[in-house]
């Protein structure tokens, strides 16, 4: 371990880049991605296919190594483990659930059984504290009705559920879940979001989840949008009781600003406004202004542009 640049902070990476090379031709895959996440967090990861989602996960999941930038989970420091460490690393801060159900569990065990892999296989408890986790966490995502099946037996929902259990079973301090949904139909995608969302709060798990799923959107605190390798916009939700005594849900919308100063414009704001090649920036008291406009300006005399303007980096919506 090596101390992070931010100790607070149980997921921080800074100008993170990942190049991969085939065949001589190169994608870069993150091209300097900036990402914090507090312990204890629920963060979606979303994005177009191809932004770099499951890169950065596995990057997260100790299973890849970045190209350049830093990446501190947990206090590791993710660039510079050993195979031994990254071993340890991935038994004590990384629960991982695959897409594809069936990967996660392992089809001659049970469900019990398969929850207690993880921990027979690092021997990290005796029989009779594996046989109470096993049941804790079958319990805690309500499928002690499955505890003798084979995964063939249960239902998509039930197989994920059990997966998430198995994942957490050696109390990782984080999860990540490459669309845990993604196979499951929306009854089922919304009550495995809620057991997700479950084991977070149970256990203080920081949890990221990547996602095509907008229905994720509503069992997350923080949605994170990844754009060509880098962050690009994040929503935040809170419930607040109104004056009327109604909970109502909240969500802020920020475009991410780097430590260089760079912000991505969301797509539909240029699209609306005709922004390509440059734009006039102008710095007000609190905000600042971007005007559409390719001609180089010609000094004081030059009337400004006025409207339309784009004003950076913040909006507000409500959603109840
Ligand atoms: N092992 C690899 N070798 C070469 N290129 C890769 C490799 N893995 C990913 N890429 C490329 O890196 C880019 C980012 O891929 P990544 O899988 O991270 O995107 P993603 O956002 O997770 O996409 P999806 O939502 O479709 O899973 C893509 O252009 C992809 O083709």
């Amino acid at each position: 371990m090596t101390t992070p640049p931010d100790a607070d902070a149980e997921i921080l990476c800074e100008d993170l880049i990942r190049v991969y090379v085939t065949e001589g031709v190169e994608v870069q895959a993150l091209q300097g991605l900036d990402l914090r996440v507090e312990r204890g967090d629920l963060v979606a990861l979303v994005g177009a296919s191809g932004s770099g989602k499951s890169t950065l996960l596995t990057i997260l999941s100790g299973l890849d190594r970045p190209t350049a930038g830093t990446a501190f989970v947990a206090g590791w420091d993710v660039l510079r483990m050993t195979g031994a460490q990254r071993r340890a690393y991935r038994r004590d801060v990384v629960g991982f659930a695959w897409q594809q159900t069936a990967r996660n569990l392992l089809p001659y065990l049970t469900a019990a059984e398969n929850v207690a892999l993880p921990m027979v296989a690092t021997r990290t408890a005796r029989l009779r504290e594996r046989t109470a986790r096993v049941d804790e966490l079958l319990e805690v995502m309500g499928v002690t009705h499955c505890r003798d099946r084979r995964p063939a037996e249960l239902s998509g929902g039930e197989q994920q559920r059990v997966a998430i259990a198995t994942a957490v079973a050696n109390r990782p301090r984080g999860r990540r879940a490459d669309e845990p949904t993604g196979e499951l139909d929306e009854e089922t995608s919304a009550d495995v979001l809620e057991a997700i969302r479950h084991v977070n709060e149970t256990f203080g798990t920081t949890t990221l989840i990547v996602t095509h799923d907008p229905l994720v959107a509503d069992h997350v605190r923080r949605t994170v949008q990844i754009r060509d390798g880098r962050t690009s916009r994040e929503t935040l939700r809170r419930t607040a009781v109104g004056e009327d005594g109604h909970a109502r849900l909240h969500a802020e919308e920020f475009t991410v600003i780097d430590r260089a100063g760079r912000l991505q414009l969301p797509t539909e704001y240029v699209e609306q406004l005709g922004l390509r090649d440059r734009v006039r920036l102008g710095l007000e008291p609190d905000h600042v202004r971007v005007h559409a406009g390719t001609t180089p300006s010609t000094g004081a005399a030059e009337a400004p542009q006025e409207p339309p303007a784009t004003q950076a980096p913040q909006a507000s919506q409500e959603e109840s």
